[in-house]
């Protein structure tokens, strides 16, 4: 097995067929809609909010809100809805989430994209609510994660999953691989070629993504979508507290599983960090689009397809990524 991550890898330029990068489409069809670019920020809560949630559906950008003030979801498809903009919300798979699932059922509040956000996807419970939530909102498109496996991918697809997510710790603010020994932390972008010689349906890669280039190795190595977190914390935007040190603004960035997440020390596998406060995310959207238009024209194309095909070649093999630090 090749074993390597995104810092591992170059994509091998093609002679160019575009006079401009502008002419280049990084559009992506994803489920029931078609967006801007094939990215989408971390379902999580110092990462996406409501009224960013609402900024980037209206402006045609996917979306994933997060799943940690449960009793506010119903309300939030229903101002989605009320604004003429797709809804796409997060559940887990506790007993109260198989009530909830019923409730949006009852009122006909079908929510356009359905994402089941687990640690350990590779799971019959997440195999049981995926059946659960295809049984009474068969028309939302359900995602379902995280795995780092084939078979993690081939069991969620057989179940009814739309999408599978892929990503067991390579996230920035995980400490999955330090607290368990286990993940794709490291080796995320060799984990995702496997996942997609295995599924039939749409991936997500999840986590590990540094810079705008891992965007464009993530499609090269099978990803239809690409989730984010570090690179979209710290915007003025961004709902993580803003703080002042010297001088200088931060803004919080913390794991879903950290204690600043749960309001206790159990179970943790995430930590926190500070994040340099960075501006407007309309301009870091907006520089990963020019980017990538910038890698379809070293593709050799004049869209994401042309991506997916391109040579590669491994420069090194620098193993540990991301987590050197277990908190800040
Ligand atoms: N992508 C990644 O690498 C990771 C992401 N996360 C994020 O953290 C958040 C919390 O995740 P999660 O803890 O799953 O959600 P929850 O806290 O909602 O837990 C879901 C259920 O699964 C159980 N559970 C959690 N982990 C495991 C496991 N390893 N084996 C068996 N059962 C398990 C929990 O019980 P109990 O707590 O009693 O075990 C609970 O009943 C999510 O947003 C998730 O995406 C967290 C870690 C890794
Ligand atoms: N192991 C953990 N993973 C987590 C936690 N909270 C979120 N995540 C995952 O990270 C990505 C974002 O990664 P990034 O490298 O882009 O910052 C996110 O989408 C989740 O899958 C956590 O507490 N522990």
């Amino acid at each position: 097995m090749q074993v390597f991550d995104y810092e591992d890898i170059q994509l091998v330029p093609n002679k160019c067929i575009v006079d401009s990068r502008s002419e280049c489409d990084t559009s992506v069809k994803f489920g029931p809609r078609t967006f801007k670019i094939p990215v989408v920020p971390a379902n999580m809560q110092t990462i996406i909010d409501a009224p960013l949630a609402k900024d980037l559906a209206s402006n045609g950008y996917f979306y994933v809100m997060h799943r940690f003030e449960p009793e506010t979801r119903a309300d939030f498809i229903r101002q989605m809805h009320a604004a003429g903009l797709f809804a796409s919300i997060s559940v887990g798979v506790k007993p109260e989430e198989y009530d909830f699932i019923q409730k949006l059922a009852d009122e006909q509040l079908n929510p356009e994209y359905i994402t089941i956000d687990i640690a350990h996807g590779h799971s019959q419970r997440v195999i049981d609510m995926i059946q659960h939530i295809k049984r009474l909102l068969p028309d939302s498109f359900l995602i379902a994660g995280n795995v780092g496996t084939p078979e993690g991918v081939r069991e969620l697809e057989n179940a009814g999953a739309d999408a599978t997510k892929v990503g067991i710790g390579p996230g920035k603010v995980c400490i999955t691989k330090i607290k368990t020994g286990f993940g794709t932390g490291g080796w995320q972008l060799a984990a995702l070629r496997l996942c997609s010689k295995a599924a039939s349906k749409p991936l997500i890669a999840d986590g590990g993504v540094r810079t705008d280039g891992d965007i464009a190795k993530s499609i090269r190595f099978g990803a239809s979508m690409v989730m984010i977190g570090s690179l979209f914390a710290g915007h003025k935007q961004s709902p993580g507290k803003t703080i002042e040190r010297d001088g200088e603004l931060y803004k919080e960035y913390f794991g879903s599983a950290s204690e600043y997440q749960k309001g206790a020390h159990h179970n943790v596998e995430g930590k926190k960090m500070l994040v340099t406060y960075k501006g407007d995310i309309d301009d870091t959207l907006t520089e990963m689009q020019e980017d990538l238009q910038s890698a379809i024209s070293y593709a050799g194309g004049k869209d994401l397809k042309a991506l997916t095909k391109v040579d590669y070649v491994i420069v090194k093999n620098s193993i540990f990524n991301g987590d050197d630090h277990y908190s800040v």
